[in-house]
């Protein structure tokens, strides 16, 4: 399978693009007409820097307006077409891409413009040129894929062929099945975009909203899986105009693309196993079965503060690292390490972001395996824990914003190997689980986080929600990987508390960890009675929530005396309170899931950040 990109994708200049593309490691990129003239280099430079980098020009477009048009404007397309054939040689590059018309003068009728492009077909036979035809779904006549194919079948010449385009098939939701009756060899070439599901004028979604396959919520899986189907053994090539891309780095947007082609081909050969797809082989996505740990980075005069907080919490000192100065605090199954070595990893990570969540230990079914599909997914390893022989090797990975990821299974016992343990099963202040992780980033860098997720393991991906913050909005997106879910929070300013976070602690990702309890006025009450620093939530809040969902007076008197707040959705209620914050920003959350309930409280987390805006000394520092 060869990859390829089209240069709008990716920001910069021309050859910030092609630097970018090629570290990235795809084979080809579609030059866009535009960046070409915007660049000033002659057509051979362009040609000779395209293949210095080792790649090949998969594409050269788009050609407008070119069919259907009476005279002199159709003599005159021919004549432009010309001249593009000529420039196409000199870049060294065959196919060219025409796109279906919008021109004021055109005049529809499928036989005209099949005619029109058996001539055509001539012409760039001579010049040694394909011309490949794709209906742009907002085209004036030609908008759908079968009338395109139909005009391309009727031009019935060897050099005219189909393109296909995911975007503007799968935006007028024609289905993608009907390509599986088109020739492969007459489909010359295919790009694939994914965009978030938004109703919205169709050009103007698909030249700002598009994203990496997988990244949105079209079924680019079903559509590519319809085109390998043909035997179309041509580039699969991204084109992706998407206006947070035309701003982010090259290099990382070029790596999000070629790791949504690794998964998204992955996964097609996984649903639809007769297809051959050239793909080195790798395991499939397996779910994360629990959280075995989470590891804070601090030092030795911050970790207090921290374990204190724990305490609070009802965690308890269980045991510590036989070689590091790492120490575990355990409740029920929840496994906490507060790391203070002055070395290693989880010390440059306290150095750069101050005391926060280094690292995340998931249990999966085979750690070797989830590891090594991240790996494929082009995911960094991390170097193995356990350089001391006695030591467990637990393979890891970068994660995103700066932290690590590590793999365990059933094949060793962590906590007997590396730990001393002193109390094994503290019983706490109830909390029983892990329910979920939120972790910050720019909002540009979102997508990139959700697609590093939902890449690697098999995770589901809830509608985005926009959550307002008293200095702006925050987007926020949960992926549910089986036992682990996450919440990723998109700031678009930094006087959101999202956006002081990430900026207080220098990008450090998670910015608060929700523990799950089964009864969390019990546990609520514990933990007061071990002094946790709870947030208070203001009375207008439990006024409104009492009327909004009917509640028993009594029952709001009880969660405003914890300061917990209510949510309900169609199949379940939600109890959560929260603590203040450390230093830094972090904090906690404390959940109770009843019936079905499978949100995090949404439209309670304006109030929430409201009144950590209000409580903005942290947990820790003297109150004068
Ligand atoms: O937005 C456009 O005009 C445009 C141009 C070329 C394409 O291949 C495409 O899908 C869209
Ligand atoms: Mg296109």
């Amino acid at each position: 399978m060869k990859t390829s990109i089209a240069t709008v994708s990716i920001s910069g200049s021309f050859r910030d693009k092609l630097t970018a593309i090629a570290q990235a490691g795809f084979d080809g990129i579609e030059i866009f007409e535009q960046d070409f003239l915007a660049s000033d280099f002659s057509p051979r430079e362009v040609g000779y820097m395209v293949r210095d980098h080792g790649l090949e020009i998969t594409l050269f477009q788009p050609f407008r307006d070119f069919e259907g048009l009476p005279e002199p404007h159709r003599a005159r397309a021919f004549a432009r077409a010309e001249r593009k054939f000529e420039l196409m040689n000199e870049l060294g590059t065959d196919l060219i891409l025409i796109c279906s018309s919008l021109h004021p003068e055109a005049m529809g009728g499928i036989d005209r413009a099949a005619a029109d492009f058996h001539e055509l077909g001539g012409i760039a036979a001579k010049h040694g040129i394909r011309v490949g035809y794709e209906a742009l779904c907002w085209g004036r006549y030609v908008n759908d894929h079968r009338d395109a194919w139909e005009i391309v079948r009727r031009a019935d010449h060897p050099n005219i062929g189909l393109i296909l385009d995911s975007f503007h098939t799968l935006a007028r939701r024609i289905d993608p099945d009907t390509i599986r009756s088109i020739p492969g060899d007459r489909i010359f070439f295919v790009q694939l975009a994914d965009a978030p599901a938004i109703d919205m004028d169709l050009l103007y979604w698909s030249r700002h909203f598009r994203n990496m396959p997988g990244e949105g919520d079209l079924d680019v899986t079903a559509f590519t899986r319809a085109v390998l189907a043909t035997g179309y053994a041509g580039p699969l090539s991204l084109e992706i105009f998407n206006d947070q891309f035309r701003s982010g780095l090259p290099r990382l947007v070029a790596q999000d693309g070629l790791r949504s082609l690794i998964a998204l081909t992955d996964q097609v050969r996984r649903n639809e196993p007769s297809l051959k797809i050239d793909l080195p082989d790798f395991p499939a996505p397996t779910p994360v079965e629990g959280v075995e740990f989470i590891e804070f980075a601090s030092s030795r005069d911050d970790a207090p503060v921290l374990e204190s907080l724990l305490a609070a919490a009802g965690f308890e000192h269980a045991g510590r690292h036989r070689s590091k100065q790492v120490s575990l605090w355990r409740q029920n199954g929840v496994n906490l390490l507060v790391n203070t070595e002055t070395e290693g990893f989880a010390h440059s990570a306290w150095l750069t972001h101050g005391t926060g969540v280094s690292e995340l230990g998931l249990r999966v079914s085979d750690a070797q395996d989830s590891f090594a599909r991240a790996i494929a997914l082009k995911a960094a390893a991390h170097d193995p824990l356990g350089q001391n022989a006695a030591e467990l090797d637990i393979p890891g990975i970068r994660g995103v914003g700066g932290s690590l990821i590590r793999f365990l299974d059933g094949k060793n016992d962590l906590w007997q190997v590396d730990f001393e343990i002193s109390d094994p099963q503290p019983k706490g202040a109830g909390l029983a689980k892990v329910d979920h992780i939120a972790q910050t980033m720019a909002y540009e860098e979102m997508l990139s986080w959700s697609l590093f997720y939902t890449s690697i393991f098999p995770a589901r991906k809830a509608p985005v929600v926009d959550v307002v913050d008293p200095d702006g909005l925050v987007r926020s997106q949960a992926i549910d990987t089986g036992a682990l879910r996450i919440t990723l929070n998109g700031a678009e300013t930094r006087h959101t508390l999202a956006g002081r976070f990430i900026e207080d602690t220098f990008g450090a990702s998670t910015q608060h960890i929700a523990f799950a309890c089964d009864d969390i006025f019990a546990t609520a009450q514990a933990m007061a009675a071990r002094g946790f620093p709870v947030l208070k939530i203001g009375a207008n809040y439990f006024d409104d929530v009492e009327a909004r969902f009917g509640l028993h007076p009594d029952l709001t008197e009880r969660l405003r005396a914890h300061n917990i707040m209510y949510d309900e959705d169609g199949s379940g209620s939600f109890l959560q309170f929260y603590s203040q914050p450390l230093p830094g920003g972090l904090f906690f959350e404390i959940v109770q899931r009843s019936g079905g309930y499978g949100g995090y409280g949404g439209p309670n987390a304006p109030f929430r950040i409201a009144a950590q805006k209000r409580n903005i000394l942290p947990f820790g520092m003297p109150r004068s």
